[in-house]
């Protein structure tokens, strides 16, 4: 896009049902420090003061989530938020907001509602690449574990465990990436039109809008993410959230 002055939309998929978390609510609506998760990704995106334009797709059906959203929108008139109904995959969803975003936007962040602590700073460093020219970027943080390929085991072996190692893969060129992941918008429209006609179940493999620009040819540009983007999966996880969120509260100050 080229220009700091370009217009910028974000779309924030909700839409999941958050299976791993087993919370017996849609993930997007599970309490975390006693708001819902999307509350704290709303207000996240709302920061960082890159978006004219938000649009959330939520379950379909879904009021809370809805609800939540009109109360945002009330709250910030110079930014335009709204909803659409959520597809069966993660891939369906963002092609669902990205309709529901309209024309009109020169970029577009694709946020995952479920990395609900990412730091504006992580926002704004996707924005500031997008303006200086890139046409996809993606926040990015090194992986620290050692990291091997496994393959199953076999004959005797399998009694004792049913995978072994197959390699040990270099991890000094690994990235773990996460979300916001900036696009150039019509870029992102025209991979997202490759996808039309994919069943749920090819979709799912699908993971993130980087790889539809890979398949394509475009460079993915990587910038700094953040540990406190964890994507918000198991229970653990949101334990953790938790723990991130205490921290960040202005410690009191015992006197006397
Ligand atoms: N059909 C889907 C599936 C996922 N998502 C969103 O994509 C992000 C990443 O998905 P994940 O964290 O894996 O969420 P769930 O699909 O809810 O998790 P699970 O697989 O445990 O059900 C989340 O913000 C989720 O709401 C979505 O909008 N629509
Ligand atoms: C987009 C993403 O958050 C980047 O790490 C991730 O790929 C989403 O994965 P999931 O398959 O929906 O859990």
């Amino acid at each position: 896009m080229g220009t700091a002055q370009a217009s910028v939309g974000v779309i924030v998929v909700a839409a999941g049902s958050g299976t791993r978390l087993g919370y017996g609510l849609p993930k997007a609506q599970v309490p975390l420090a006693g708001e819902p998760i999307l509350a704290h990704a709303l207000r996240g995106v709302l920061a960082a003061g890159v978006a004219a334009r938000i649009c959330v797709a939520v379950p379909a059906g879904d009021t809370v989530l809805r609800k939540l959203c009109a109360g945002f929108a009330a709250q910030h008139p110079d930014v335009v938020i709204s909803t659409v109904d959520g597809g069966a995959s993660r891939a369906a969803s963002v092609a669902a907001a990205l309709r529901g975003l309209g024309d009109g936007v020169d970029a577009v962040l694709v946020h995952d509602a479920a990395r609900a602590l990412t730091p504006p700073e992580v926002f704004q460093r996707v924005a500031a690449a997008l303006a200086a020219g890139a046409r996809a970027v993606v926040p990015a943080v090194a992986v620290v574990d050692t990291i091997k390929t496994a393959r199953p085991s076999t004959g005797a072996e399998a009694d004792i465990a049913p995978e072994k190692v197959a390699a040990t893969v270099d991890r000094a060129h690994l990235r773990a990436v996460q979300t916001p992941q900036g696009f150039d918008a019509a870029a992102l429209a025209r991979a997202h039109e490759s996808l039309a006609g994919l069943g749920p179940g090819e979709a799912d493999g699908i993971t993130d809008e980087a790889l539809l620009m890979e398949r394509g040819g475009v460079d993915v540009m990587l910038v700094p993410g953040s540990a406190q983007a964890l994507k918000i999966t198991t229970q653990l996880d949101l334990a953790v959230a938790e723990a991130l969120l205490a921290a960040r509260q202005p410690r009191r100050i015992m006197e006397g």
